[in-house]
């Protein structure tokens, strides 16, 4: 029997169980989590370690699915998301919640009894932002959604330093800052070219309520403080040189780009817009500090 067959017969199998907990937004949420556990003064435990990262892991699939479960609705409106397991017809929506929930619980639960209540407590603060500020709450009411509930994506580092040193301190709360002043870019770089989408959905995202021209000036507005939380780590003598130069390239690069946006500059051969290209660039951007950050702290304690 075919692989196509076979998932006729059983509509939900494992993958989109997978499909559910957005593996691959999630990629980068779990490592900005590793490299603020590998960038706090303290090593932890392999171990621990692992069982850290698997929590927050888990703890952010959950997030997405029950984000899913609630917008499933939404989800089939559009064309980027009407695939998703929900919206097409090969899951029920109990046992989306019934996973979503069971995973959540378990992944705070583990955190706790596991490594400390600090990270526990961080990580169900940003599933319930996620889920409860985020997607109940804000997302369909007000264009300014996701500077709020962005949060939730900003916290992985503060629970990554948080699980090996019990506590949290400056550094990752500038990663914290950091995440949370890209997220705008970010996303809005996308809303962009999927305007139309969120449109037909009436999801009152910035392009769609507050215009294009709006969103490019906003997104150059939100790379200044975003550019300041990234260096800062720097001159505050809370990181060395490599993450440093590293970041400081890499900034203007970004800054660059989002003037680009922002100034709407595109020649006729520009076979790629240049909020394609933000977007793109945003998330080796936030790849590649996170990296630099761990490698940084690591070659300062050996
Ligand atoms: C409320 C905040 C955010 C919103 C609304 C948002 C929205 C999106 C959307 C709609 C996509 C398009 C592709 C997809 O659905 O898979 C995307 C892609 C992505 N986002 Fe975000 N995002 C947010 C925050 C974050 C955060 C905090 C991270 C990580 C730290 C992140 C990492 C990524 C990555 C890695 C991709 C590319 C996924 C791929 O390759 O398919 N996002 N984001
Ligand atoms: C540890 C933990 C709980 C982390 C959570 C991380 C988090 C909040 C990431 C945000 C990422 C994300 C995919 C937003 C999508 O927005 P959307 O849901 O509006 O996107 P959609 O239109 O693709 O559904």
């Amino acid at each position: 029997m075919s692989v196509a067959n076979h998932s006729l017969i059983l509509p939900a199998d494992w993958r989109d169980f997978l499909a559910l907990t957005k593996p691959r937004v999630m990629t980068l949420v779990v490592f900005t989590g590793l490299c603020g556990m590998l960038a706090a003064p303290v090593p932890i435990h392999p171990v621990l370690g692992f069982t850290a990262i698997l929590c927050i892991a888990l703890g952010a699939g959950a997030a997405a699915t029950l984000n899913q479960w609630y917008e499933a609705d939404l989800d089939a409106k559009m064309k980027r998301t009407a695939n998703r397991p929900l919206p097409a017809g090969r899951m029920d929506k109990q046992s989306a919640l019934h996973f979503g929930v069971g995973v959540a619980a378990l992944s705070v639960i583990l955190m706790g009894l596991a490594v400390n209540y600090t990270a526990a407590a961080i990580l169900l603060v940003s599933i319930l932002f996620y889920v409860l500020i985020y997607t109940v709450w804000l997302k369909r009411r007000t264009p300014q959604n996701i500077v709020i509930g962005g949060a939730a994506g900003a916290f992985p580092p503060l629970i990554g330093w948080a699980a090996a040193t019990g506590e949290v301190a400056l550094l990752p709360f500038l990663l914290f800052m950091l995440v949370f002043l890209w997220t705008p870019p970010h996303f809005w770089a996308l809303a962009l070219f999927v305007k139309t989408d969120y449109a037909n959905a009436g999801v009152p995202m910035l392009p769609v309520v507050a215009g294009e021209k709006n969103t490019r000036i906003q997104i150059g507005l939100y790379t200044i403080p975003m550019a300041i939380a990234a260096v800062a780590p720097w001159p505050l003598g809370l990181t060395g040189a490599l993450y440093g130069l590293t970041a400081s390239v890499l900034t203007l690069l970004f800054a660059a780009l989002a003037l680009q946006v922002a100034m709407r500059m595109a020649s006729d051969n520009d076979a790629m817009k240049p909020e394609k290209r933000l977007f793109g660039y945003s998330i080796l951007y936030l790849f590649i500090l996170f990296g630099a950050v761990a490698a940084d702290r690591w070659l300062a304690a050996s």
